[in-house]
């Protein structure tokens, strides 16, 4: 055990909050425990000279340390009128870091340069500037693409670092606070990328050497580390990419978890007669599937809404739905989406539902179409309504609207199966337009808690 109570292989709580400052084109303030850098990406649209002419871009760095960034106070380098060697030496090492995963060539003939100001120390301070200066610079790129100016995306992948040591108990530890820093017998800051090639290796032994099954260990502990910190800024990305739409309209647009076309219309056209605007799974293609593996369709539609959520830090909501037949005990159920197999077909569902009903006929041919809807936000208790359709399973499709079920789904009250009705008709009766109204009622009483 550590003196902070960390396991070896535990990072410090490291936290990515994009768009910290208004003015730079890329904009994070990264923190590693109590370690906290500001990291400022600006596009220039020079290059130094020996670029010139050559439609090459360029990526640079600068790093520094505020005074009180440290137990007592060191001057300005500004005072003293010149840059330490220390200084020098982390800012190149920023530079080469970040230009290893961009294509200069693609950035065009235009500089990036990204300031990486320490505002508070306590150990691995360049390790954390790098890890942020990826984030800032891949914000500021994804400015000059949003805009157009750039078609091409330069950064070849991501990019992070970390530093791990050997305590003077000869344990391998990684990501070293200061305390843990200043007695390591090994010191070692490793930079890798996302599919795990290496940028650079700075280990040095401190009045201790070290040997290679040592340096092996380090090795395999940082990468495991950088894992963690990819996936740390990819998170803050994503929350980056919706956030300025569901902050500028709260009310008016809601996220929908689901990847299900199909689904996603009737809630464009149902919202849309509400005031709403919304997005789907669809729009951000980017954002990993979450595996259904509950029982029911709450939890399915809970573990959608919720990790969704998580992920964006703002309100979700999921629809998990499906068919009963009472025949056969109200399969498929939750399994509806994938009762013929994983490969997930409309077309293929619907033949096995033919082949199970063989030689049940008439009003044993009952069935329900339900759907659960759950409402998420970060921290807050979730609120879940459902809703419920009753027909009978045809024997032949019919219809060419709708999706899933639907041509089989007959409706009694219309005389008309689902994917015959048109989706203005849908849209009134269906189960997901019951369990909106259920929704209507409680919504906003929720939304103010
Ligand atoms: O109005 C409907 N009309 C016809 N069929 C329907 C309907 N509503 C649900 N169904 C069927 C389709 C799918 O086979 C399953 C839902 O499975 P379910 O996991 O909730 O949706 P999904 O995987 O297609 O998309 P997602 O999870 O991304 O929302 O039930
Ligand atoms: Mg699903």
């Amino acid at each position: 055990m550590r003196h902070d109570q960390r396991q070896n292989n535990e990072i410090r709580k490291v936290s990515i909050e994009t768009d910290y400052l208004i003015h730079p084109e890329g904009s994070v303030l990264i923190s590693f425990g109590q370690t906290k850098v500001i990291v400022n990406a600006t596009i220039e649209s020079s290059v130094p000279p020996f670029l010139r002419g050559s439609e090459t871009g360029w990526v640079t760095a600068e790093y520094s340390m505020l005074p009180r960034a440290t137990n007592t106070r060191n001057r300005r380098e500004s005072s003293k009128g010149k840059l330490t060697g220390r200084t020098m030496e982390i800012q190149r090492l920023i530079g080469r870091s970040l230009r290893a995963v961009v294509d200069l060539e693609k950035l065009g003939e235009r500089s990036i340069v990204v300031d990486c100001d320490v505002i508070q120390a306590d150990g691995g301070t360049r390790t954390a500037s790098i890890t942020g200066a990826f984030v800032a610079l891949k914000i500021a790129i994804d400015k000059l693409i949003a805009s157009g100016e750039l078609t091409g995306n330069p950064i070849k992948e991501h990019l992070a670092a970390i530093s791990i040591g050997v305590l003077p108990n000869g344990e391998v530890v990684t990501d070293l606070n200061y305390v843990e820093d200043s007695s390591a017998f090994v010191d070692m800051n490793v930079i890798m990328t996302e599919s795990g090639r290496l940028v650079e290796i700075q280990g040095t032994g401190e009045e201790a050497t070290f040997t290679r099954d040592e340096l092996n260990e380090m090795l395999d502990l940082g990468e495991a580390s950088i894992k963690e910190l990819i996936a740390i800024q990819k998170k803050s990305l994503q929350k980056k990419s919706i956030q300025p739409e569901v902050k500028k309209n709260t009310q008016k647009e809601i996220l929908i978890a689901t990847q299900n076309v199909g689904k996603a219309k009737e809630f464009e056209a149902i919202f849309k007669e509400k005031g709403y605007a919304i997005k789907t799974l669809l729009d951000y293609p980017d954002v990993p599937d979450v595996e259904e593996t509950g029982k029911t369709f709450e939890e399915n539609a809970r573990l959608k809404a919720e990790t969704i959520a998580e992920v964006f830090q703002c309100v979700v909501l999921a629809d998990d739905s499906g068919l009963k037949v009472d025949a056969l005990n109200g399969q498929p159920g939750v399994y509806s989406a994938r009762y013929a197999g994983e490969r997930k077909s409309d077309a293929a569902n619907n033949a096995k539902l033919m082949h199970e009903l063989y030689g049940v006929e008439g009003d044993k041919r009952s069935a329900q179409f339900h759907c659960t809807l759950v409402l998420a936000a970060p921290n807050q208790e979730s609120l879940v309504v459902t809703g419920e359709v009753p027909g009978v399973i045809g024997t032949i499709p019919r219809g060419e609207n709708g999706f899933g079920y639907d041509p089989l789904f007959f409706v009694p009250e219309f005389d008309k199966t689902m994917a015959e009705l048109t989706s203005e008709e849908k849209n009134k009766v269906s189960h997901r337009a019951k369990a909106i109204e259920n929704l209507a009622k409680v919504f906003d009483k929720w939304m103010e808690a």
